[in-house]
């Protein structure tokens, strides 16, 4: 066993004991721990360095994981109790919720944001999950995105178009570019995930590539698709408009088929470190890439 491997086995055992967990929050921890897992990602946290980030590393990420799992299964709970519960008033639940999880991650890395994105993504994903198994419903990638647009219904007009102050950095970047970054993507049903990063995804394990590959695969597409607030945070749309470009172009030479394709991630990752670029949201959306995979 080499040394990242039991660097990873050993972190994995400092991990909540997951069994008495549901399926869903099982699943949904393993997805935040491939994405973290995974490499090279350009400007991102990986096996390999801390991409683009002074302030977290590998061991921030595993830390932020076992604090946020506990709040996985209770997300996952509280859609199991809300069978007759209106979506909207759904919403509330979890963001209750949510912010609890947020500080349990803030206080387990030292006040660095890792997940707060992912929290908000998961929070949404397994309570549509609980709801939709307390209505008896069918769960698969489909009704399950179906159901976070549900909870998610008028999220943009309300937070970001008709809101007057701005607070966060999604709030900000709304007001500037009009994007509407994590809440845009959730209402959408996790368009861009079921429209571009999944079907990457999904291509290249029926061509018979393995999952890292695949998931490598479509983390290239997000890169080249996915309107990332934490690039145009870090720089601007110059920085976006950088980074999807050069996307694209790697997609052009055939992407992750490509037998040169890990060494020009790596060198996208230099590149990336140098403009001091990390694409956070699209870190999120592969571990949803993943998780989604899993129902399909
Ligand atoms: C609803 C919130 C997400 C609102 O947060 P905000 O108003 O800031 O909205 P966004 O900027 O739109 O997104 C916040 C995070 O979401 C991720 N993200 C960005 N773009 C997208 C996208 N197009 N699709 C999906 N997800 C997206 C991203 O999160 C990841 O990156 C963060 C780490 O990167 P880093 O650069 O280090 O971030 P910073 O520390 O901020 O920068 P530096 O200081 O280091 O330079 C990390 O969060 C990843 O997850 C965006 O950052 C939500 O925050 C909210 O309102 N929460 C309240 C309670 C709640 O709803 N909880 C959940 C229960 S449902
Ligand atoms: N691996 C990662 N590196 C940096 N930011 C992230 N946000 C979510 N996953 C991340």
């Amino acid at each position: 066993m080499n040394y990242y491997t039991q660097q990873l086995a050993r972190l994995k055992a400092t991990l909540s004991a997951s069994d008495q967990y549901s399926l869903a929050a099982q699943l949904a921890q393993k997805a935040l721990l491939k994405e973290v897992c995974l490499s090279p990602k350009p400007g991102l946290v990986d096996s390999i360095n801390s991409g683009a980030h002074r302030d977290m590393n590998f061991d921030t990420f595993i830390r932020s994981i076992d604090a946020i799992t506990p709040y996985l299964e209770r997300f996952y709970c509280h859609g199991l109790s809300a069978s007759n519960i209106d979506e909207s008033v759904l919403l509330s639940g979890l963001r209750q919720i949510g912010l609890a999880c947020e500080q349990a991650m803030f206080s387990a890395t030292g006040h660095v944001n890792t997940h707060k994105g992912g929290i908000f993504a998961f929070g949404l994903l397994l309570g549509a999950i609980g709801q939709l198994e307390s209505q008896q419903q069918t769960i698969n990638c489909h009704t399950i995105c179906q159901k976070v647009a549900g909870i998610c219904r008028g999220m943009v007009d309300k937070e970001l178009i008709q809101k007057q102050t701005v607070s966060t950095v999604g709030e900000n970047l709304f007001k500037k570019y009009q994007l509407t970054g994590a809440r845009g993507e959730a209402e959408s049903g996790y368009m861009t995930v079921n429209n571009i990063a999944l079907p990457a995804y999904l291509s290249m394990r029926q061509q018979g590539y393995d999952e890292e590959t695949s998931l490598l695969q479509a983390l290239l597409y997000l890169l080249a698709y996915n309107n990332d607030t934490n690039l145009v945070s870090r720089g601007g749309m110059a920085g976006l408009q950088f980074v999807q470009q050069a996307a694209k172009a790697l997609i052009d030479k055939g992407g992750m088929c490509h037998h040169a394709s890990r060494a020009s991630l790596a060198d996208l990752d230099q590149q990336l470190i140098a403009r001091h670029l990390s694409p956070g949201g699209s870190a999120d959306l592969v571990a949803i890439t993943w998780f989604l995979a899993q129902y399909i």
